[in-house]
């Protein structure tokens, strides 16, 4: 059935669109209405086209069981309050954070151009993906994006004996001239959470200095950190600092919950982190002195000239230019965990 469905053979490559609709189905299947469906089943793949693994199909099961154990609700319809000039507050109703940033993307956009600065707070969301699909489309329109959402209590403050922050992303666009976004997106953790999970499932260790044990020892174990060890923040008390930011932005100030406030107790499977996000647009258009874009271009320029090779987003760009070329991998067994999940 799912053969005919996308059109793809098992194990094989997959084309994008054939990928999101399998993806839809998995998530109308257990409960997501077609719209909701349809955004996060994009947004995943556009990860997993993107070779971001750890946020790609991988985190199917994990929607899936959040839906069906009542966790998030995939029929939400977001509310947007359009707060003041420059700023839209969204209340996602529990339901996942990317069709609340869909609603208020018009009206934010809107604002920055006209004020020159907007900010997007959602309270009451679920994200369980990677940043960078969120703040990349605003720079294609023109403008800076910055977001930061926070996630679970995994991550030990720098200074700190026990887990409190989540793994707590930052993500950053720039738009350029003739060429695709400039874009970083980070965990604030050392790695991961997705990545320590893959290390498990794979059977392989972690880098050493990036985690501890239950005992608050240091461990390259990702069993003991997914069983009551926990991760650190990276650069030490910097990391940390930025980790402590994006709960406050994305918590604090939305109305969200912090990564140490929610309790998954009474619902077995719940994976997604039901917190809030913060995105914070600017126009570069209303800067004045020398243009921006010509900015972004010596900075990158001299950058090169530095001996720069790597840009952030050029891995992710390469994979994007492979997959639209010779479709998108899909293992034989990650292809049977989408099978079931279709089926079950
Ligand atoms: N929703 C959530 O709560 C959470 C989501 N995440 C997601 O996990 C994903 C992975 O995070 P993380 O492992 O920290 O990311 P990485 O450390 O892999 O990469 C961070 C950034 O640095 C860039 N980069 C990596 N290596 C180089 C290099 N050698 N030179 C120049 N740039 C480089 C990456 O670009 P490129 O992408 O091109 O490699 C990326 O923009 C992110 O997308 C994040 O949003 C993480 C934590 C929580
Ligand atoms: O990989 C991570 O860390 C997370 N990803 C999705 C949300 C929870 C944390």
């Amino acid at each position: 059935m799912q053969q005919a469905h996308t059109g793809a053979r098992t194990g094989d490559r997959i084309a994008f669109d054939p990928l999101v609709e399998l993806l839809t189905a998995i998530l109308v299947r257990h409960g997501a209405n077609r719209h909701v469906a349809g955004i996060i089943a994009r947004n995943c793949a556009m990860c997993e086209r993107d070779g971001c693994t750890s946020h790609g199909i991988f985190r199917m099961a994990g929607y899936v069981s959040s839906l069906d154990c009542g966790w998030v609700d995939g029929t939400a319809v977001p509310v947007i309050e359009d707060a003041a000039p420059a700023y839209c507050r969204v209340d996602a109703k529990n339901g996942f954070a990317q069709p609340a940033l869909e609603l208020a993307r018009k009206t934010a956009v809107e604002k920055a151009r006209h004020t020159g600065l907007a900010a997007i707070a959602i309270r009451g969301s679920h994200h369980l993906s990677a940043l960078w699909p969120d703040v990349e489309p605003f720079a294609g329109d023109g403008l800076i994006a910055f977001s930061v959402v926070n996630s679970f209590r995994c991550t030990v403050p720098h200074g700190g004996d026990s887990p409190l922050f989540g793994t707590n992303p930052v993500a950053f666009a720039v738009p350029r001239q003739g060429e695709e976004p400039l874009v970083f997106d980070m965990a604030t953790s050392a790695i991961p959470n997705g990545d320590v999970q893959i290390a498990a499932r794979a059977g392989q260790q972690l880098p050493g200095g990036v985690a501890v044990d239950a005992n608050g020892a240091p461990t390259t174990d990702p069993d003991a950190v997914l069983n009551g060890g926990a991760l650190l923040t990276f650069g030490g008390h910097k990391g940390s600092a930025l980790s402590m930011m994006v709960e406050l932005l994305a918590a604090g100030l939305t109305g969200g919950h912090f990564s140490h406030e929610f309790d998954w107790s009474g619902h077995d499977g719940a994976q997604t982190p039901h917190t809030g996000q913060f995105v914070l647009l600017i126009d570069p258009q209303h800067a004045g002195g020398r243009p921006f874009g010509d900015r972004v271009e010596t900075l990158i320029k001299d950058m090169r000239f530095a001996g720069v090779q790597r840009l952030p987003a050029d891995r992710r760009y390469r994979n994007r230019r492979r997959a639209e070329q010779q479709g998108i991998h899909i293992g034989v067994e990650e292809r049977a965990r989408l099978d079931a999940l279709l089926e079950g």
